[in-house]
């Protein structure tokens, strides 16, 4: 099989750079739809709006629902198609942008995706995560075509809520690990071929830039604050790990953590949340060393990141609980099989069971 290697067209990145949107986008379309929730439309609609019209682009906006759900997708798409649009620019969390970008997957034109929270690797991906109107994880689509630009403001990203940005973080700690493995199993990507050694590599920079810089950037956004540090790690969060994944290939522990969204008490948690589960699972699942297990929950600790089930909303999971999580995870679908040895859902179990225990065991430690 080929190797394949996809991206977005553009990406663009500094603090108040959403006043710039206009002259990225302009070659776009003549007409654009701004998707967004309540909240951030309070945050973003004025800029957006002043820095298209200025460039000639209307503009008109609809308010999101909140899930990424096939209702909710087809609600905007029927709006987009009574204006005629051209573009459809989304603002937010990962649900909105994932939600445009089903939208413009079933009436073409182009797609900016304007994350305002460093929270997911939605913002750069080709890939929608669909759920049901409850939250449940049901299916990825994957589209043709990536966003045609990612805009990102580091000033919006640092002044929204610290445990987004955290989420963020650990949906990026995930991405070596996973690429690691899916390198390792000369498994599949997401985007339909092997790995490229850029791919791999970007998930690489990925991980060692949070190393770095996660535990200065968290401070920093905690006080609203951009610096160097909030730069490195929103570009880590939003473009290296994004890239990494669909690029490097994902394997356990984003299967986990579509394994924990079967239980109704993790809805709670973010995305990011549940992935750090997954992640810690992994390595348990790999049979890594105890120092480094050990080093990683260290380094979630110090980020501010959950370690255990507990803090994931599952306080005393019963073993058949986990058994649905095992199960969901290792469904034929699953990048679980990215890892490269066979894995059965006892394996699966047994490793989040070690994984909350060792969890426990160093935060009691520190
Ligand atoms: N498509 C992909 O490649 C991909 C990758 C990873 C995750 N995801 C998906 O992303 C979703 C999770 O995204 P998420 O964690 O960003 O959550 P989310 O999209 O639910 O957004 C969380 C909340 O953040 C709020 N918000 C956004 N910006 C804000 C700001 N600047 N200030 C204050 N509040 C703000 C929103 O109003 C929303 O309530 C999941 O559905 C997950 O499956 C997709
Ligand atoms: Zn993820």
């Amino acid at each position: 099989m080929s190797r394949v290697f996809k991206s977005p067209a553009r990406y663009v990145q500094g603090r108040g750079v959403t006043a710039e949107l206009g002259a990225h986008a302009e070659t776009l379309g003549d007409s654009a739809l701004l998707l967004a929730d309540g909240v951030v439309l309070g945050l973003v609609e004025d800029e957006v709006t002043t820095s298209l019209e200025a460039q000639g682009v209307e503009v008109s906006t609809v308010t999101f629902g909140g899930e990424c759900s096939t209702a909710e997708i087809d609600r905007v798409a029927g709006i987009a198609e009574e204006r005629g649009v051209d573009i459809v620019v989304a603002a937010g969390g990962g649900k909105a942008l994932d939600a445009a970008k089903a939208v413009r997957a079933e009436r073409g034109g182009a797609m900016v995706s304007m994350p305002t929270i460093a929270s997911t690797d939605a913002p750069t991906s080709a890939l929608s995560v669909v759920y049901s109107e409850h939250g449940e994880f049901e299916e990825y689509l994957f589209h043709d075509d990536h966003p045609d630009l990612v805009l990102v403001d580091t000033a919006v990203v640092a002044a929204a809520p610290t445990r987004l940005f955290r989420g963020g973080v650990a949906d990026a700690l995930a991405t070596w690990f996973e690429a690691a493995a899916t390198s390792n199993s000369d498994g599949d990507n997401v985007v339909g071929g092997k790995p490229t050694r850029a791919g791999t590599h970007l998930a690489k920079l990925c991980y060692e830039t949070l190393r770095e810089h996660a535990v200065s950037a968290v401070e920093a956004v905690e006080r609203d604050a951009v610096t160097e540090s909030v730069e490195a790690v929103t570009e880590a969060n939003t473009l290296l790990s994004g890239l990494g994944f669909e690029s490097g290939g994902l394997a356990a522990a984003h299967s986990i953590h579509n394994g924990l969204t079967q239980l109704e008490a993790t809805h709670g948690a973010t995305h990011g949340e549940k992935v750090n589960v997954g992640t810690i699972s992994q390595l348990v699942l790999e049979g890594r060393d105890d120092a480094f297990v050990e080093e990683i929950i260290e380094f979630s600790l110090d980020v501010g990141l959950p370690v255990t089930l507990a803090e994931v909303g599952l306080d005393d999971p019963t073993r058949e609980q986990l058994d649905v999580v095992a199960e969901a995870a290792c469904a034929d679908e699953e990048t679980i099989h990215n890892e490269p040895f066979a894995v059965e859902p006892a394996m699966v179990r047994d490793a989040i069971l070690t994984a909350d225990g060792l969890g426990e065991r160093v935060r009691a430690e520190r």
